[in-house]
Formats: structure tokens, sequence, C-alpha cells
């Protein structure tokens, strides 16, 4: 052996001494302090190895592999009960469906609670640090950038995404006896109205011939898109990955934002010089809305609140990173149980009879009470975010989970992760009676489960683009419904097969032939 080899093994040898070494002191902490807290801990995950929990590892990834890790930890929580830990690769993490820590981690105690050690690790080379990966200053300055321009979009231009909806309906084979796949016709729909409404230019998928630089973009987005998966699997470990290709595309993307964060300021100082009248934001609204038809683009909005051409391209990244896809994923969910569920289709036809485009206010749709009660259901079953976790910052308290009759407080310590398995918590029959895993948008009629439903999230970090969303959800399905009378289903598996990429999709896609009305 060489003797940088020898060196290289030594150290290799004393990291893990090291570790060992760690992992039994926090185990030795944790029962100690625990005791003295009247805290407990709560049910172990069953493993082999006690030390790196390398078994659980691969059973996680099994799982991911054949498309159940999602169904993995329901069943896991059926076995243990709602909250329960485990140690992959040695680091605690406490799984919880109970709604009183989920409160808690997500609303009480949010600021003990942080994204940041996990995403601006595996997500930072790609976005920057910006709303989704950081905490403290950073996301809250990101939080006060987006936020208006999401509270205004309500009255945003609906004739734009007409525009894209349109495009959108002439690609469907409808009376054409043809099986399409909604699922990557829905991404591309909402692929050119994020990119519209975040950069200000639509990336045009829908139409043939979309521009070169979106495109490049688009692959290398994708492709980063990947490797952050990969990375936020490895944590620390990530320096073993050598793959060239994840950096270039992290340039391209940079770039391709960047120049889209130039013009944007570029076309501020020429806004200034032409309108330096204006007093505030809300005359400047006003003025909008008389105006009626003006565009509200994340861009030009965010380069009001900074000219940092560096944050404001992290943040628009980071928007994207979060937007860019999931109202699809909401879409192609809803419409892999609609066509399963042909009676929903037909009533949902029955609500927009007569109805007209320029009647779809944000307003009129919410009013449409079946069109909401299936928006509701199928987000109920099939989220498009289905886990999500929290490093703590701090050493913190878990309000119930430990113990033996799982209701003592846990005790975490800094750098526990707290996983919270929403999908798990939708199907609690406490709430979701009768038949919780059953697609039944009547139901919503009589309910109103609060923190018991999180397809958005909750507490300081719940969507900011929420009701954007389900305006762009709602009006797709009202619009298919105004064109087409029949979504018969034609794949052969009934049951919805997993896709856990960053988000849920189903991995059949979602195949129906469609009639016209
Ligand atoms: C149906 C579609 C959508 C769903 C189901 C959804 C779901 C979620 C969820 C569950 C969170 C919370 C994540 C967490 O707690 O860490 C979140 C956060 C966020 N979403 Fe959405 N989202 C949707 C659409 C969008 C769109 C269209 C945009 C932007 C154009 C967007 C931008 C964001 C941002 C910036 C955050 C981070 C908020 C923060 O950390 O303070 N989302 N979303």
């Amino acid at each position: 052996m060489s003797t940088l080899g020898a060196i290289t093994a030594a150290l290799a040898f004393i990291s893990i001494i090291q570790f060992v070494y760690v992992r039994i002191q926090h185990r030795i902490a944790l029962a100690e302090a625990s005791r003295s807290q009247n805290c407990a801990t709560p049910p172990h995950l069953p493993t082999k190895d006690f030390l790196f929990g390398l078994d659980t590892v691969f059973e996680n990834l099994r799982a991911l592999k054949r498309n159940g890790r999602i169904k993995q930890i329901s069943s896991q929580h059926q076995e243990l009960g709602k909250t329960f830990e485990s140690y992959p690769f040695g680091r605690r993490v406490v799984s919880t469906v109970d709604v009183r820590n989920i409160q808690a981690v997500l609303s009480g105690q949010q600021e003990k609670f942080g994204v940041g050690p996990i995403r601006e690790h595996a997500q930072g080379p790609m976005t920057g640090r910006g709303i989704i990966t950081s905490d403290g200053g950073v996301w809250m300055h990101g939080r006060d950038m987006v936020k208006p321009t999401f509270s205004r979009s309500q009255i945003a231009d609906r004739g734009l995404f007409e525009g894209f909806v349109q495009r959108f309906l002439q690609l469907l084979p409808i009376d054409e006896g043809r099986i399409v796949d909604l699922q990557p016709l829905f991404d591309r729909l909402i692929l050119d109205a994020s990119s519209e409404f975040i950069f200000g230019e639509s990336f045009d998928s829908l139409s043939s011939d979309c521009p070169v630089d979106s495109k490049r973009f688009l692959d290398a987005f994708s492709y980063a898109q990947k490797g952050v998966g990969l990375r936020v699997l490895m944590g620390k470990m990530s320096f073993l990955i050598r793959d060239a290709k994840f950096w270039e595309a992290c340039k391209v993307i940079r770039q391709f934002t960047q120049d889209h964060v130039d013009r944007a300021l570029s076309n501020r100082v020429r806004h200034n010089e032409r309108e330096d009248t204006e007093k505030n934001i809300a005359s400047h609204v006003k003025t909008r809305m008389e105006k009626g038809n003006e565009k509200y683009i994340l861009v030009h909005e965010m380069a009001r609140e900074s000219q940092n051409r560096e944050e404001l391209c992290s943040q628009l990244l980071n928007v994207f990173f979060a937007g860019r896809d999931t109202p699809a994923v909401a879409l192609s969910n809803i419409f892999f149980c609609l066509a399963r569920h042909p009676k929903a289709w037909e009533k949902i036809r029955k609500e927009v009879e007569g109805l007209k485009i320029e009647d779809l206010t944000f307003e009129r749709l919410k009013s449409l009470r079946y069109v909401q009660y299936v928006i509701n259901e199928a987000l109920r079953l099939y989220p498009p975010v289905p886990n999500q976790s929290r490093t703590a910052l701090t050493p913190s308290i878990l309000p119930t989970g430990g113990g033996s009759t799982g209701t003592q407080p846990i005790l975490l310590f800094l750098g526990d992760t707290v996983s919270m398995n929403f999908y798990t918590m939708h199907r609690n029959s406490a709430i979701y009676s009768p038949d919780p895993n059953a697609f039944r948008p009547e139901r919503w009629r009589d309910i109103r489960p609060g923190w018991h439903y999180l397809p958005f999230g909750g507490g300081a970090r719940h969507c900011p683009a929420q009701q954007l969303a389900l305006f762009w959800v709602a009006y797709t399905v009202v619009r298919m419904a105004m064109e087409v009378k029949g979504v018969r289903n034609r794949d052969e598996v009934e049951e919805f097969v997993e896709c856990l990429k960053l988000n849920m999709e189903s991995g059949n896609g979602v195949q129906v032939e469609l009639v016209r009305g």
C-alpha cells in the first residue's frame, strides 16, 4: 500500500471510531436527559445495525426502487404507532403523523426547526440560498419578497392562462379513439404558465418551437434535480459523488436565470425614469387593476424589493424549484382519480353547465363546490408533497409519542430529524371515515379537518402560492369539463403506482381516452 493509501485508510478508521464514539455518547445523553425531563423515546424501527442503521438505509432504497417508499412509511406507522424513531446512517429520525407533533414543528416551535441543514447542502449548488433551502434571515427575506406578488396574482390576467389552456386543449386527441397520457401534457401546460409567471417569458413547451436556450435550461434543470435527490440521500457523504455534468448543469441554470434578472433590473431602471411619480405599491396595484390586463411577473416584482443580482437569481430559482411542476402533479393525481370515477366527472360537468370562459374568475371557481370537493379529495389521497422533514436546530421537545403508552413527550437533540408523513395523516380513519382510503369527494360537505389536512404544508412555511396553484388547477379542470364529455380510464392497473421523485405522482401516468361533450 502506498503512503497516501495508508494515510487515507488511517484517517477513515479514525473517522469511524469518532463517529461510533459520538453516536454512543448521543444515545446515553438522550436516555439520561429523557428521564430527567419526563420524556421518553418512541418505539424503534427494528434494526440489526445499531450503529449505522445500514439495513434501514438499504430497506428504504429498495422500497424507493419498487415504487413503494410512501406506502412503506404508512405500514411502519400501522405497526409502530403514530410516532417512531430510526437511525439511517446512524442519524436519528423521528417519524410522526401525530397532528400535535406536526403542529408543534411547523407552527408552535417552528423557530427551533429548520430545513437548511439538509437542503442548503443538497440543493444549494443548483439554486443557491433562498426561500426553499434556507432558514432565518435568508428565508424571511425570500418570503417577504414573494408574498406581495403571490397575493396580487389572484387579480392577474386570466387571459394569459386561458391562452396556455387553449394550446393544451388543441393537443388532446378528443374523439380519436386513441389513448393519451395526460401527465406529460399537464407538465407542459404548467411549465409554460409558471415560466411566464416567474421569468416573464414562457418556455412555450406546448408549441413545437420551444426556444433553444429554454430547452437547454430545462434539460439542465431536470438533470440537476436528480442530482439534488441523490445529494439529499447521501447527506454529508455527497463529496463522494463524482459528477461533472451536475456542476455543468448548475452553471447553465444560473446563467439563464441571471440573464432574466439582468433584463428585469435594466427594465426597472427605465421604469423608474418613466414613472418616478409612483408613490407606493398600493397605488401601483390600483393602477394595474384599472388597466385590468397587465401581467404579474415575479422577476419584475422582486426587482422592486432588491437589486442584488445574486440574491434575485437564487430566490427566483428557489421559487421555480418549488413551483415548476407541483400543480401539474396535482392535476395528474386529480385526473387519475376522475378517470376511475366517471360519476364524479359527470357531476363536475353538471356543475359547469352553462358557464362561459369569461365567467371563470378566481371567486367563481372557488364557488364551484363539487369541483372544490374533488380537488380536496384527490390532494388528500395523493398529495404531491407527501412527506416533509425538519432538522432540530436546538434541543427541543415534541409534545407526544414517547414511552410505552405513546403519550409522553420526546426529547430531540440538535441535528435530529423529524419526518412528517402527510400521506398517512390524510388517511386517518378518525377524521376521514368511512373509507379513509376511498375517493369520496362528498365527504368534504361535512368535514373541516384543519391541521389534519396539509397538502400545502402548514405554519410559517406553508405554500405562499397556494391560491395561484389552486386557481390554475381548478381552471384547467373546469375548462376540460367544458370540452370533454367522457374521461375513460385506459390503464390496466387500477391502483395508484407511486412514483416518488421530489413530488409523488402516478408511476403509470394518466392513461385515458377522451370523448367530446
Ligand atoms: C398544487 C400545487 C402545489 C402544492 C401541492 C404545493 C405544496 C407545497 C408545500 C407542502 C410546501 C411546504 C413545504 C415545507 O413545509 O417545507 C410548499 C412550499 C412552497 N411552495 Fe408550494 N405547492 C404548490 C405550488 C406551488 C407553486 C406554483 C409555487 C410557485 C410558483 C410554489 C412555491 C412554493 C414556495 C416558494 C414554497 C416555500 C415556502 C417557504 O418555505 O416559506 N408552490 N408548497
